[in-house]
């Protein structure tokens, strides 16, 4: 099929990489010239793993380009929207600039017949005033809603073999001719028999806002367990192991530490509150209010463990491991991480920090905190080391290997990721986040 994805960012370079990889033709669309240049010269402008590889293989069959002209968009007959749906500056809600900018865009080039797909994470009620835009500038197209749920770090994978489909639709011929286009683009996912369900535009844009809400709550619940084993003495990783046996409950996203960050979980938890709270039921997710709160409450935990340990801050000497907010990413956006090292710089501390791939992007975006180019470096002459962002390179350090490099053996572990037992056997002074 011809396709056209608009916005190459986390989401849409890789949607559009990962299509071409399928068969199909792609061009994928961006304002942003560099990012546009770095595509086409098959260059990744993010780290991901595996997208280098599916951007190079696909650019050489000759079925991927990219550019930023708008009205290389008319030789597609299926375009997906991927632009950001960042917090607005003064509030919780969703910025919605760039998918209107993009739609008023993109209607312009479409024709007959075409079908526009919505990717973006939007308030529930976007498609339905969409569709009415599209209805009033090209009637003959019709639009649908095909949330993503891909995690970045495994976001070729879950692109291309996606755990669930979704496709909200407008009711009658135009939908259901709509959900046949969809099966045709993921062809090869609902041969292997992937779950697709076919609804409506609201339950479509809820079921993508109500799962990260399900996940940060099921992530602050945990957090919530690991503050009260804090003052009691027992131990969240061995209540998680123990509730997550449960298979009603089950283990994943039950680890404890210092939270959730990243482009998606919180900003879409305080829009799906905004937009509750616009349709008057702000009392049905209230909750979500309180999962934020106690997320953000780890970060400042982990600032007061380093006073702790080190008896103040001011002048203290803190190795930082992790800047990305999780591994596998070299994601900055509302990285925990960044905001404890931030934290930490801004109250007097010598903050030295690495990461295997966000350093680049750290740097930029806070020249307070020296961010160094390795962990040898990081944890250098240290009073404290900071474990925050749990890549294989720092949960597989060497007790003594660092105690040799650092002036005072304590680690603060914010992702109970590593082993207490190894780690106090090496003369360390350990703290976990609740246990
Ligand atoms: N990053 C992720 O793992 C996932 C993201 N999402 C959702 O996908 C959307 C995009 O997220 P990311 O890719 O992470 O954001 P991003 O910020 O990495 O990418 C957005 C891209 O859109 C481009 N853009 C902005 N305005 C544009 C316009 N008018 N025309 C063309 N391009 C334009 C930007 O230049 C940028 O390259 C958001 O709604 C997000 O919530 C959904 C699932 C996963
Ligand atoms: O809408 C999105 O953009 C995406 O948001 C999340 O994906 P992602 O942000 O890539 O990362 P996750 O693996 O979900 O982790 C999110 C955050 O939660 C933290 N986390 C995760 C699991 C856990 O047990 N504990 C925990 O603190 C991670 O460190 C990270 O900071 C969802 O998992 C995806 O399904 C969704 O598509």
């Amino acid at each position: 099929m011809r396709i056209s994805v608009i916005g190459c960012g986390y989401l849409g370079a890789v949607h559009a990489a990962s299509m071409a990889h399928l068969g199909h033709e792609v061009v994928g669309i961006d304002i942003d010239e560099a990012k546009i240049a770095s595509l086409s010269a098959g260059r990744p402008p993010f780290f991901e793993p595996g997208l280098p590889e599916v951007l190079e293989s696909a650019t050489a069959t000759g079925r991927l380009r990219f550019t930023t002209d708008f009205s290389a968009a008319a030789d597609a007959d299926v375009h997906f929207v991927a632009v950001g749906t960042p917090q607005v500056a003064d509030g919780d809600a969703a910025d919605m600039r760039f998918v209107d900018a993009a739609f008023g865009a993109l209607v312009e080039h479409v024709k007959q017949g075409d079908l526009i797909v919505g990717k973006s994470t939007v308030p529930v009620g976007t498609a339905a005033r969409l569709a009415a835009l599209i209805a009033e500038r090209q009637p003959g197209a019709t639009l649908a809603w095909n949330p993503e749920f891909l995690r970045e770090g495994f976001a070729v994978k879950d692109t291309i073999s996606p755990d669930r489909l979704v496709y909200g639709v407008p009711e009658g011929e135009a939908g259901e001719r709509a959900a046949r286009l969809l099966d045709e683009v993921y062809a090869s996912a609902v041969a292997a028999g992937t779950p697709v369900i076919v609804t409506d535009y609201a339950t479509a844009e809820l079921v993508k806002v109500s799962a990260n809400a399900f996940l940060a709550t099921k992530i602050s619940f945990i957090n919530a367990m690991a503050e009260i084993a804090e003052v009691t003495g027992a131990d969240v990783t061995k209540l998680a192991d123990a509730i997550g046996h449960d298979a009603r409950i089950g283990r994943r996203f039950l680890n404890a530490g210092v939270g959730f960050g990243g482009g998606c979980l919180p900003k879409d938890i305080r829009a799906f509150s905004a937009r509750a709270r616009e349709l008057g039921r702000g009392e049905s997710v209230r909750f979500l209010e309180e999962v934020d709160s106690i997320n953000l409450r780890r970060r400042t935990r982990v600032v007061e463990l380093v006073r702790e340990a080190a008896g103040g801050l001011a002048g203290v000497r803190v190795g930082v491991l992790g800047l990305a907010f999780k591994p596998h990413s070299d994601d900055i956006r509302d990285s925990p991480a960044l905001e404890i090292a931030m934290r930490l710089a801004e109250a007097g501390a010598i903050v030295r920090a690495t990461d295997p791939e966000a350093a680049e992007n750290a740097r930029r975006r806070a020249p307070q905190v020296d961010v160094v180019d390795s962990t040898e470096e990081a944890v250098r002459d240290a009073d404290v080391v900071v474990l925050i962002t749990e890549w294989p390179e720092f949960t597989g350090l060497d007790p003594e290997e660092v105690g040799r490099l650092v002036a005072h053996r304590t680690v603060i572990d914010g992702r109970n990721a590593l082993d207490p037992a190894a780690w106090r056997v090496a003369g360390w002074s350990y703290r976990g986040l609740g246990r």
